[in-house]
């Protein structure tokens, strides 16, 4: 067994001022420093960051009832947006809500929500103009929380969906700003993120009531009505749940998105390949959920945005018992962190890896990749409940609004990603709209 970590620079603080200053620089320099393994230490606390796809799969998989989430979901910043609900929670209760939220993810419902993404993406769409400058962050981020209200909570939440999203934007920010330096700390709200929690709740409750009077029919909001079911339900844990699928089922995949029109725009070979595809399989209509089939390169470059820009970039979990990874020792809560963002950018396991290359998914090469050389949706038993939700909604997403509008930058904007509790662009990115077939304005 290897039993002598590398000493790392910054005295007892060990790596934390590295990982806080710039986390993905970081991540980068023990990708190329260490090995399979990067040995790290924190305040009171040793942490493994691994780097090699088999260790992830034995703790994600093959070994992970010796290994709970992690300590910073046990923090009061990420307790206050998420309560304790299905991404919190561990051991028994965890199960039992996995079982309760899982009817609306089983196989066969997914397909049934495909209406609701083409319908809501084309209200979207009736409002875009070619020439417009959009910021399409928030336009997706808008367009994904209406998604998955309407899909789950069976609500339209086009007048509630600004607030929402703004107060949801606040308390991540918060815990962005709080989580580099002091977020382990059980520091209270700031009168800003207080304010931004109670109007979150209160939309939340207006929702439930709404539900409650008979506002929608069961099976057109599967997660409510579950929820619901048992009437002697604790109505804070309803609340907490509904919160947590808001934030959950609509942030990561309006970030896959915003990533995937970020590098369109910088790929206009890839941007024409998905055109044509576009144009040969739909003639000018909008897609549907049953065109998926037809459209590979569309989902290629979907899988191609998350393995660059994985909105999860990483997933961390601790250590119940004393074991052994890699070579070093992971005592009994010892952090061990995984980041898609560092191994699905290794050249151990994709080609030119920093490159937006779609076709690399079309090949028949990849199914030869260890599983967890790609993993955007976490893995084992706590695999995203969202994932085939999520693959669906961002590649039809992608297919309505790309076979209408071409989304062009501008070269000199900034793109780096602010890896705060998720991989974000920088805010307030604009993207001008022009209409397909009309020539490029901006390369
Ligand atoms: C591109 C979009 C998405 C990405 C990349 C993503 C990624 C992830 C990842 C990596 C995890 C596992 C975290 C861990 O193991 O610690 C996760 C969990 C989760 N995701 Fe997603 N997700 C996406 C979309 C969604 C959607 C659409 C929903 C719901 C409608 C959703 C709901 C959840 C929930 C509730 C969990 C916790 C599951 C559990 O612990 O049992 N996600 N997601």
């Amino acid at each position: 067994m290897k039993t002598t970590l590398s000493a790392p620079p910054g005295g007892w603080l060990g790596h934390l001022p590295a990982l806080q200053r710039d986390p993905l620089v970081f991540l980068a320099e023990c990708a190329r420093d260490y090995g399979p393994v990067a040995p790290l230490r924190f305040p009171a606390m040793s942490a493994l960051l691994l780097l090699d796809a088999d260790d992830i799969e034995r703790v994600l998989v093959t070994d992970h009832q010796n290994f709970v989430k992690p300590i910073w979901l046990r923090t009061a910043a990420v307790r206050r947006l998420l309560g304790d609900g299905l991404v919190t929670t561990d051991g028994d209760d965890w199960r039992r809500q996995r079982r309760q939220c899982q009817p609306a993810f089983l196989p066969h419902q997914i397909p049934a929500y495909g209406d609701t993404f083409a319908a809501l993406t084309g209200r979207m769409l009736s409002q875009w103009r070619r020439g417009q400058t959009r910021d399409v962050q928030s336009d997706m981020a808008r367009l994904t929380l209406e998604i998955v209200a309407r899909t789950m909570l069976g609500s339209d939440i086009a007048a509630q969906a600004g607030e929402i999203g703004e107060a949801m934007d606040t308390v991540m920010a918060c815990f962005g700003a709080k989580h580099r330096l002091f977020g382990l700390l059980p520091l209270p709200p700031s009168r800003r993120e207080a304010r931004a929690i109670g109007r979150l709740d209160a939309l939340v409750d207006a929702l439930i009531a709404e539900y409650r009077a008979g506002g929608a029919h069961q099976s057109d909001a599967p997660l409510l009505g579950s929820l619901l079911s048992d009437p002697d339900q604790d109505p804070a844990y309803v609340r907490e749940q509904v919160k947590t699928f808001l934030a959950a089922g609509h942030e990561s995949s309006a970030l896959a998105l915003t990533w995937a029109f970020l590098l369109l725009a910088r790929h206009p070979g890839a941007d024409a390949r998905l055109a044509r595809e576009l144009d040969s399989v739909l003639g000018g209509r909008a897609p549907t959920q049953r065109d998926l089939p037809d459209l590979p390169y569309t989902l290629a470059v979907v899988k191609e945005t998350l393995r660059l820009y994985p909105p999860l970039w990483m997933v961390g979990r601790t250590a119940v018992k004393d074991g052994v990874i890699g070579g070093f020792p992971a005592p009994r809560g010892a952090l061990i962190l995984t980041s898609p963002w560092a191994v699905q950018r290794s050249a151990q396991y994709f080609a030119d890896p920093d490159a937006f290359i779609p076709e690399r998914w079309l090949d028949g090469s990849q199914a030869r990749l260890p599983k967890y050389a790609y993993f955007p949706f976490g893995g084992g038993p706590r695999v995203c409940i969202g994932q085939n939700f999520a693959v669906m909604e961002t590649t039809l997403l992608l297919a309505t609004i790309a076979a209408r509008f071409r989304l062009e930058g501008s070269p000199d904007q900034d793109i780096s990603p602010w890896a705060t509790m998720t991989l974000r662009p920088p805010p307030g990115i604009l993207m001008r709209l022009a209409e397909r077939g009309a020539p490029r304005s901006v390369s």
